[in-house]
């Protein structure tokens, strides 16, 4: 579905805040893959979520998704493949619009715009269906403007508009980090329950080394722009925190990081 071939990304190249971000990375992600990522600050998961959605050109290696090569497909081309969630929950969102006028939105990105104005009643109930799975009430608020949301429920809304499309790749940016920790345990519910239901080929960010023990099937491990541990199956299914940190201070050389800049 997914495959990234020796990608190479250098910030700064020359000065002396040249930052190697991507040292040749591949990977491959079958479909149905769900596979968390973790690594202490400024290991380069961000800048590869970024790449594979098109915000950061690489300087070296080529990106496919289902065998089409990425090479020249803009961000926004690509919006119809990939679906993304971010940190900051008000980011995924139009705040000024209504709940329906955002789903309306997320949903024309991948389906033919229609030139009718508004939201078709068919459309409405697809729509209330769809929130219904997220079970916080959303679907009898289909009028409300989002800005009127809290944190959780917006960032609820906003994996419901990065998955009910069914987006080819899936992209989770430390997309529970901001939220306390009940909205992030029911967030991270939520994520396992649309994975799951849409067969999502999906890579997560994360700094809960609990949550990316707990979901997905696969786990890699990233440090300095490289992939240095790579788990999946029954090994990733055999994991935990504890064997997470020693894998980790295994490759860990540099002494000024602590097991600290993988845990939340
Ligand atoms: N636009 C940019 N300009 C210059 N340097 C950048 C840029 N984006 C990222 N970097 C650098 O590239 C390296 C990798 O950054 P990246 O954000 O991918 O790390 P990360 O693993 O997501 O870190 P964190 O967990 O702190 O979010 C870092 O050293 C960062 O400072």
């Amino acid at each position: 579905m997914l495959q990234l071939k020796e990608i190479y990304k250098v910030f700064n190249e020359g000065s002396v805040d040249e930052k190697i971000a991507l040292n040749q990375v591949s990977l491959a992600l079958n479909e149905g893959d769900f596979v968390t990522v973790i690594g202490s600050n400024g290991a380069g998961k961000s800048t590869l979520l970024n790449v594979i959605a098109g915000r950061i050109v690489p300087d070296e290696g080529e990106i496919l998704i289902k065998k089409k090569s990425m090479h020249g497909v803009r961000e926004h081309q690509r919006a119809k493949y990939i679906g993304r969630v971010f940190q900051d929950p008000m980011a995924g969102t139009a705040p000024t619009l209504t709940i329906e006028e955002n789903l309306a939105i997320a949903y024309s990105r991948v389906h033919k715009r229609t030139l009718k104005p508004g939201v078709s009643s068919k459309r409405r109930l697809f729509f209330k269906e769809q929130l219904e799975l997220l079970g916080l009430g959303l679907e009898n608020r289909l009028t409300a403007k989002v800005g009127l949301l809290s944190g959780g429920e917006r960032q609820a809304l906003s994996l419901l508009m990065a998955t009910f499309t069914k987006p080819d790749i899936l992209l989770l940016d430390e997309h529970t980090a901001a939220l306390d920790p009940s909205r992030a345990e029911l967030i991270t519910n939520l994520t396992k329950k649309l994975v799951e239901n849409g067969n999502l080929t999906t890579l997560m960010i994360t700094h809960n080394m609990q949550q990316a023990v707990d979901l997905g099937n696969r786990l890699i491990m990233m440090d300095k722009g490289n992939i240095v541990f790579e788990a999946e199956g029954e090994e990733k299914q055999g994991l935990t925190v504890k064997s997470l940190l020693e894998e980790f201070s295994k490759i860990k050389t540099d002494s000024s990081l602590s097991d600290k800049t993988l845990l939340i």
